[in-house]
């Protein structure tokens, strides 16, 4: 073991202080290794700082031909060049945390540690690499006594076993006792906080503890239970956790909370790892797995239209519509059709008026509202016109119930965004078929005994058809802003619109 060990040098002031820059976006700097692969080193590095919301800079040590396989090539360029790098940086740029990884040899450790010794940042964390997952040397052998007197000038020090074995000189642990009893003796010997990480040993639980022998943590350990998760795909977890803990501390300024928010991001980053199939042999963590693609503008009211097809294919199958369009519709089945869509109307009159009264904005309260009010004028000018010279047809029927009771339900949600969903087929799918059969009407030259012609005439509403862009425009952008779950409920309430809309315009052949 090298004597310097039992002479650490001292540590930054903040290192104690442990006081968090308060930085909602932290500046935090790389200092690694390129895996061209994007698994490790510097590249996961700055995913990991960005999926923890911080500004991630990168000064690359080394570069390396690697990929999921193993590591085909080192190439270490001059260690003036990496000063260059820092210097750069620091000299320009206020850093809130610094992490370490892949060091290479003498010469940079030694670039590092001048840099260090000058800069002070607040955070730094030191990720020892010396192997990679693959087993290839990525720290020169004549190299592990000057890593070991950078040490003290770390913060944070993240060997995993093997590396952490080697630092004190002893043979890697096979049990989680002898690993904290050997990040303990780390701990002692540079005055840091150790990282003891539980990946490379076997069961069902994967711990990791923090280790300080100063009085730094509220414990000498303190540790943080995980499960482990059942995959080969593990290249770049050292990087990607170290790094991740040096964006968060520099907000936090509390290991154990940033150790408490990193891990399970970790676990999740590992469980998601097989979405991202890369490569054939170790691969990646899924550093965004939590970040869910936005959705375009007209997207998800693309998926609903989709979605509507074959309803709308139903509707214009159905014996009533051809009727309409043709001018055969038996009278009674238009009469019938005619008094339920006033039923239908009042009662979707009202879950308009709830849909206003959970409108996020007063624009859209103010459009579900006058939609609301319009259904009820139309409902009155049935009675007056249409209905008015024809024998009524009886009370509620089935399908009409069904209908204002699927919107009931939806308003009784309190979901906004799924009742608004709920609503919309009947804009949708009706202004649609309605532009259809009028421009079918006029296509065939308005024949002049044709029986529903007035009615047909109506259609052609360039009012409801505006209600109704509006109508998909407020859907779309509740169903960009709803959580996934709310969005399964949106498609569901839609779709069951969709459903009763075909059977509404059937339900005279069945019920009149
Ligand atoms: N299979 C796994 N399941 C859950 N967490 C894991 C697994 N493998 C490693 N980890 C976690 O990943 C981090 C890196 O650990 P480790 O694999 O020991 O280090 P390294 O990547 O430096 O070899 C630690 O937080 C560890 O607990
Ligand atoms: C440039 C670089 N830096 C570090 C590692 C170690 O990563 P891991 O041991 O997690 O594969 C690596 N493979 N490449």
């Amino acid at each position: 073991m090298s004597s310097t060990l039992s002479m650490p040098l001292p540590a930054s002031s903040a290192a104690g202080t442990g006081l968090p820059t308060g930085r909602e976006v932290p500046r935090v700097l790389s200092i690694a290794g390129s895996d061209p692969s994007g698994g490790a080193g510097i590249q996961a590095d700055l995913k990991s700082i960005a999926a923890h919301g911080g500004y991630g800079m990168a000064a690359i040590t080394a570069l390396t031909a690697q990929n999921t396989c193993g590591v085909q090539a080192v190439h270490v360029p001059p260690a003036a060049f990496l000063a260059q790098q820092l210097d750069a940086v620091s000299d320009d740029i206020s850093i809130d945390a610094v992490k370490i990884g892949m060091l290479g040899d003498e010469a940079v450790i030694r670039t590092v540690r001048h840099w260090l010794e000058k800069v002070r940042p607040a955070v730094v964390v030191l990720d020892p690499v010396m192997v990679a997952t693959s087993g290839d040397r990525l720290l020169k052998e004549s190299a592990e006594a000057a890593l070991r007197d950078i040490l003290p000038l770390a913060h944070l020090i993240t060997p995993n076993l093997p590396e952490l074995a080697m630092l004190v000189g002893a043979d890697p642990a096979d049990s989680w006792a002898a690993a904290l009893e050997q990040g303990r003796r780390l701990a002692d010997a540079t005055g840091a906080t150790i990282l003891v990480k539980g990946g490379h040993l076997a069961g069902a639980d994967c711990p990791d503890a923090l280790v300080n022998t100063a009085g730094l943590l509220p414990g000498e350990v303190v540790e943080v239970q995980g499960n482990r998760i059942d995959t080969r795909n593990s290249h770049g977890t050292g990087c990607s956790l170290s790094s991740a803990i040096a964006t968060v501390q520099a907000r936090l300024g509390d290991w154990e909370a940033s150790l408490r928010t990193v891990k399970p991001w970790l676990a999740g980053a590992l469980e998601k790892s097989e979405q991202l199939e890369v490569g054939r042999g170790n691969g990646p963590v899924h550093h965004f797995h939590h970040v869910r693609p936005a959705l375009a503008e007209g997207a998800f009211a693309a998926r609903l239209w989709t979605e509507a097809q074959q309803d709308l294919a139903d509707i214009y199958a159905l014996d009533f519509i051809h009727g309409l369009a043709t001018g055969d519709l038996a009278e009674k089945d238009f009469a019938y059709y005619l008094a339920q869509d006033a039923l239908y109307l009042n009662g979707y009159s009202r879950v308009l008026a709830r849909a206003s009264a959970l409108a996020p904005s007063e624009g859209e309260q103010l459009f579900w509202a006058g939609s609301s009010q319009q259904c009820l004028e139309v409902e009155s000018e049935l009675h007056r016109s249409w209905l008015s010279t024809r024998p009524a047809q009886g009370g509620l029927g089935p399908v009409t119930k069904a209908y204002v009771d699927h919107l009931t339900a939806a308003s009784a949600s309190g979901s906004y965004a799924v009742l608004a969903a709920a609503v919309l087929p009947c804009f949708w799918l009706y202004a649609e078929v309605g532009e259809k059969l009028h421009a079918r009407f006029l296509a065939s030259g308005e024949p002049g005994g044709h029986a529903y012609a007035a009615w047909l005439r109506t259609y052609a509403d360039e009012g409801f058809a505006e209600a109704t862009r509006r109508a998909i425009a407020i859907v779309d952008a509740a169903g960009r802003r709803a959580s996934d779950h709310e969005r399964a409920a949106m498609v569901t309430a839609f779709k069951q619109s969709c459903r009763l809309e075909v059977e509404f315009f059937d339900a005279p052949r069945l019920h009149s």
